[in-house]
């Protein structure tokens, strides 16, 4: 398998740059999702990686050699899209077997690698169906299918599951991380989707307009997201939060008081030098526990449950106006309308300073600024 490695990657169209310098290392096997919203460059980086497009400037290393000016079939890569882009007009064993006869495989192999691939996709009786013939997921196998016979280096995936309804992007989503478990090929993936990101990767690299925001394991940005993009993308619901001002801090620990004038300990060093300055503090909705509490509690009114079985939402409505959400147990016996209190464990909490710049967290080991 394969090691790929980005170089102050960089690609300008016309006159705009649309990748800014972009530095990477994936290790072979890894398992590598390219996540940020729409119009930031996932896709031109992955069609660079691939060969569709020029590099403007910097270098693409496949296991050690500098590949910018090899064409695609010569990179040893394989790339799955969101459009399947399947023959309509050759059946799945065909479509299956056509990259295999351009290389010049002899028919035999042909035919034993594609027998294997397709009892490995459960696709054996559907051989001699035409994409026509097939539902969403079933078409999406066949093109990763077709993918795999030619056993790459490296795998790039497109968006692969966003033409599938939910339950059976969930199924897919179960399916390629298994594959890649069994194959353990060095695989990039791009998706808009965080689940995705957070359920399949070994890493994630974090993009907005052209630059990598952060790069991590599914935990670390979790845990340690670097500023409020990584914050506000990782995590589902999203993060609560909440306009501050820093009014005491240690090395290990800051006070912040809320527009609503509650103060919050949280644990962050390096706040000393923000005494007075306006802060954000984030917590999980997932973090925030309900019912009275001596320290960093505060007040509101449930305004919307919504009952996702194991879990509910609250959208809580604070003295000051925020809406905060509150993941609790499905369970819990709480109504539109009722006054509810909570607090927000200090270990939890986020702090980002006004450029939205994460306070690193010691308590976690880990530096996130
Ligand atoms: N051939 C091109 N010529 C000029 N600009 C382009 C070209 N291809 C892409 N772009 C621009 O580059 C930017 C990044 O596009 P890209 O498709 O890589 O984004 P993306 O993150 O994959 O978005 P999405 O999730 O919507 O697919 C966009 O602003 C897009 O308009």
């Amino acid at each position: 398998m394969a090691t790929v490695e980005l170089k102050s990657i960089r690609k300008t169209y016309t006159s705009e740059e649309i990748i800014k310098g972009v530095d990477l290392s994936i290790e072979s096997k890894e398992f590598v999702v390219f996540v940020g919203p729409s119009g930031c460059g996932k896709s031109t980086l992955l069609r660079m990686i691939a060969g569709l497009e020029d590099i403007s400037s910097g270098d693409l290393l496949i296991d050690g050699r500098r590949v910018n000016d090899l064409a695609p079939a010569e990179r040893g890569l394989a790339m799955v899209f969101q459009s399947y882009a399947l023959y309509p007009h050759m059946n799945v064993y065909q479509n299956m077997e056509f990259g295999l006869k351009l290389a010049k495989t002899p028919e035999a192999e042909r035919r034993e690698k594609i027998m294997a691939v397709a009892r490995t996709l459960q696709l054996e009786n559907y051989l001699k169906h035409k994409p026509g013939q097939l539902s969403g997921g079933q078409r999406q196998r066949v093109a990763i299918g077709r993918a795999i016979v030619r056993n790459p280096k490296v795998f790039l995936f497109d968006e692969p599951l966003s033409n599938l309804d939910a339950s059976l992007r969930g199924q897919m989503r179960v399916e390629l991380a298994t594959l890649h478990r069994r194959l353990g090929a060095t695989t990039i993936y791009v998706t808009h989707d965080q689940i995705e990101a957070m359920t399949m990767a070994d890493k994630i690299v974090v993009l907005q307009k052209g630059i990598v925001e952060q790069v991590g394991s599914p935990l670390e940005l979790y845990d340690c997201p670097r500023n409020l993009f990584v914050a506000k993308f990782i995590g589902s619901p999203p993060m609560n939060f909440l306009p501050g001002t820093v009014i005491a801090a240690s090395e290990e620990q800051a006070r912040v008081r809320l527009a609503s004038g509650q103060e919050i300990v949280v644990v962050a060093g390096g706040a000393q030098g923000l005494i007075g300055a306006a802060v954000t503090l984030g917590v999980r909705p997932e973090h925030v526990r309900l019912g009275h509490a001596v320290e960093n509690r505060g007040s509101g009114q449930v305004e919307l449950v919504e009952y996702l079985g194991s879990a509910a939402h609250l959208h809580v409505r604070m003295q000051d106006g925020a809406l905060l959400v509150i993941q609790t147990e499905g369970g819990v016996r709480v109504h539109a309308d009722d006054a509810v209190t909570f607090s927000f464990p200090a270990e939890r909490c986020h702090l980002f300073n006004s450029e939205g710049v994460a306070l690193h967290r010691r308590s976690s080991g880990r530096m996130a600024a």
